[in-house]
């Protein structure tokens, strides 16, 4: 097995939406082609991207760890049986980087680590969900795999009547559970804030006959722990699907005392980058392996080799990947949820074109959807997608 070529870019996924901590005027994506041969002369293109809320990483890519990868002896890149081994180039990339503080190079590994996953599911003549299932669960895939619709993002202009219109048209297409953006009232008094959320929470559960378990809110880290306790008593008669991020992700013991009095779903994990930070997480953040929802997203945090480590870890501490719904919207976390048995994946009908979505022709029903049979990831089956990414190609 040997490399043949890589080629990295960056692609824009800039919008006008924001969310209680950040905009996304700015925003970029990493995009990567890995070609790849195998001993027999056969030849496959896998590509890669990062999901939203980290930026592109070129610097990163270029100087370490495109090179590391370039340089990876033959050997380290084939499993014993012949095959692309994905894990074995994590850790080629990986040489001589020091625990701890892994900062936004799990972006940069993570962009790469999702084409070396889709060029072994192509040469193998697969889909990834196919490979994962039979590499890790027996061959026993699901079906389909639970989504729901992220968005209720702020807006310019953005009244409560267009947030209600946005979340109808996700029902119209399928969906049943939706999230929307809460706490993003820069400056205002909590006492307000808390007042026009509560508004505008009630007003989106009215479209959905007010049954809270279809409905998540999202903080993006946003709160202390008064804001989030606050927030905590006044949604807690709603029985929300979740209560997202609502307090600083890396910050463990507000989680826990927030654990202790808010009773409903929490769901956090978009932004710890590792094993090792998600361990962190279950081990002093008091989340409850009952109703708890983790996020890790594999495109932000060091690919699908760490994803695998961090599953093994919720196992040996008792949670079920059940618990596990991938931030990102991507086809690479689809194809993992449904390969390996997790409890879902997030998707942006209308936000972060083209990376966010799945297949052009994958319609939802009762917010689940099937996936594809085509070899890979399936990017291929993504026209925005694979226009952007093929642009490495030509
Ligand atoms: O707005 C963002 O940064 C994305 C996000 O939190 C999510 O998809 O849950
Ligand atoms: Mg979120």
């Amino acid at each position: 097995m040997r490399i043949v070529s890589i080629r990295d870019g960056v692609a824009p996924i800039a919008s006008d939406i924001a969310n209680a901590y950040i905009d996304f005027s700015k925003m970029t994506a990493s995009i990567v082609a890995v070609t790849v041969e195998d001993g027999a002369g056969r030849r496959a293109t896998g590509f890669g991207f990062n999901s939203n809320g980290r930026y592109a990483q070129p610097g990163l890519l270029r100087e370490r760890f495109i090179q590391r990868l370039l340089e990876a002896p033959e050997v380290a890149l084939s499993t014993p049986e012949g095959t692309l081994n994905p894990a074995g180039a994590w850790a080629a990339m990986m040489r001589n980087e020091k625990p701890g503080g892994h900062g936004e190079r799990s972006v940069a590994v993570g962009v790469l680590d999702m084409a070396l996953w889709d060029a072994a599911a192509k040469l193998e003549g697969v889909p990834l969900w196919k490979l994962l299932a039979e590499r890790y669960r027996q061959g026993q895939a699901d079906d389909s795999a639970w989504i729901y619709a992220a968005g209720g993002y702020y807006y310019p202009g953005k009244g409560v009547d267009a947030l209600v219109e946005e979340m109808r048209r996700y029902l119209g297409m399928g969906y049943s559970v939706v999230k929307m953006k809460i706490g993003g009232a820069p400056g205002t008094p909590l006492r307000d804030a808390l007042k026009e959320d509560v508004a505008r929470i009630e007003a989106v559960l009215k479209l959905l006959g007010g049954d809270g378990s279809r409905l998540c809110v999202d903080v993006n880290g946003r709160f202390g722990l008064h804001a989030a306790l606050s927030y905590g008593a006044a949604l807690t008669p709603y029985k929300l699907r979740w209560y997202e991020e609502p307090l600083d992700p890396l910050d463990y013991s507000t989680h826990a005392a927030l654990a202790e009095h808010y009773d409903g779903p929490i769901a956090t994990g978009e932004n710890l980058f590792s094993m090792v930070d998600a361990r962190n997480l279950i081990r002093h953040g008091g989340l409850r392996p009952d109703r708890d929802v983790l996020q890790f997203d594999p495109a932000l945090s060091y690919g699908l080799v760490e994803y695998l480590r961090t599953l093994e870890m919720l196992v040996a501490h008792g949670w079920s990947p059940r618990r596990c719904v991938p931030h990102g919207g991507h086809q690479f976390a689809l194809n993992i949820a449904v390969g390996l048995g997790l409890g879902g994946n997030e998707s942006y009908p209308e936000v972060f074109a083209p990376f966010g979505g799945f297949a052009d022709d994958s319609p939802v029903q009762d917010s689940r959807i099937k996936l594809h049979d085509t070899p890979g990831i399936g990017f291929e089956r993504k026209s925005a997608l694979y226009t952007v990414l093929k642009t490495l190609t030509d």
